[in-house]
């Protein structure tokens, strides 16, 4: 019999358990606002900076629910908007400002970045000590030798990581041991994810584009996260019965019929086929709802750790 096997017991077939992203971000955003007060009592109001290059729509959506989200924090929250145009030079001089700024506590560089301008120089521009998107080598490395407590952890994978303690709970399980993949190598989204699952003892594999029998790999997983960006590539067929399904994609494709506007209607999915794969699974998450929430309010939660450790450094 499968190690998750109480959720499918032969006979007993049970529908997976939706895993909430929505009311877990809301429980981390209660406890970053209560924590900041806290913070801001004692003279130190936690500041986050964006810095968007250009007119994407999307970008603009995501950036304008990160200030809004900051807000709701407490924080000191401010945006800057580039044109498209701007020079590298100029956006390298932006964050060497905001370096600077003592009222700044966390920098996010929101990619992805116009292709005249080298994305990786200007992350590894960003101070470490303010890259609350976990992106700079020294926070990647850190994270690789297991040194979480001294890390800012990319905020996708950290919250993912939420997701599945809350389906462990749901689902009377322990992490340790499990057999864990993640499909998708990515710098920002794949390997931390890994890193992470590693260090709680979870036996990991990463799969990629050039995994040879993707759907072999996938139907051993206990735990599976999916961050490879396309459009429901996973049936639900591979899944293992009884699994833990983090859905990382989220991708807009064409819906039916047209909107308000006369525009064909879109709409997002993951990169999970979902009705199929909830009926196998043991848990999953929901495209939208599921991961994107998670991944603003660890924003806010790198942010507020950011600052904390900046105010413990000047007293
Ligand atoms: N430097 C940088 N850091 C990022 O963290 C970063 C970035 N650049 N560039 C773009 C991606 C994308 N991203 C999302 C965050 C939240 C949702 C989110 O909340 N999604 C909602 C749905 C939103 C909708 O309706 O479109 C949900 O899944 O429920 C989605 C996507 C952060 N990113």
């Amino acid at each position: 019999m499968s190690e998750l096997s109480q959720t499918t017991r032969a006979g007993t077939h049970r529908e997976a358990f939706i895993i909430d992203g929505k009311a877990v971000s809301q429980r981390v955003l209660q406890e970053v606002s209560e924590a900041a007060s806290t913070l801001i009592a004692q003279g130190v109001r936690p500041g986050l900076a964006v810095v968007l290059v250009g007119e994407d729509p999307a970008s603009q959506v995501y950036v304008k629910s990160k200030g809004k989200a900051a807000e709701g924090c407490g924080f000191h929250s401010v945006q800057h908007t580039l044109s498209r145009q701007t020079s590298e030079a100029d956006i390298l001089a932006l964050v060497g400002r905001l370096n600077a700024d003592p009222a700044i506590h966390g920098i996010l560089v929101q990619l992805p970045l116009p292709p005249h301008v080298n994305a990786t120089k200007v992350l590894e521009s960003i101070s470490p000590a303010k890259d609350v998107d976990g992106f700079h080598p020294i926070n990647a490395g850190l994270l690789a030798i297991g040194d979480i407590g001294r890390a800012l952890v990319p905020c996708t994978p950290a919250g993912s990581m939420l997701l599945i303690d809350e389906a462990i709970k749901a689902l009377g399980l322990k992490l340790a041991g499990l057999d864990a993949v993640v499909v998708g190598r990515s710098n920002i989204v794949g390997k931390p994810m890994a890193q992470l699952l590693l260090g709680e003892n979870c036996t990991v594999t990463i799969a990629h584009s050039r995994t040879r029998d993707l759907a072999a790999v996938v139907g051993g997983a206990d735990i599976l996260v999916a961050a490879v960006g396309r459009p429901e590539m996973i049936p639900g067929e591979w899944i293992k019965p009884g699994a833990i399904v983090i859905d990382v994609g989220i991708n807009r494709i064409p819906g039916e019929g047209l909107d308000k506007n006369g525009k064909p209607k879109t709409r997002l999915v993951g990169d999970v086929a979902f009705e199929a794969a909830k009926a196998r699974a043991g848990a999953i998450t929901p495209v939208p709802g599921g991961v994107g929430p998670m991944t603003i309010a660890m924003l806010m939660k790198n942010t507020l750790t950011a600052a904390i450790r900046c105010a413990e450094r000047t007293v």
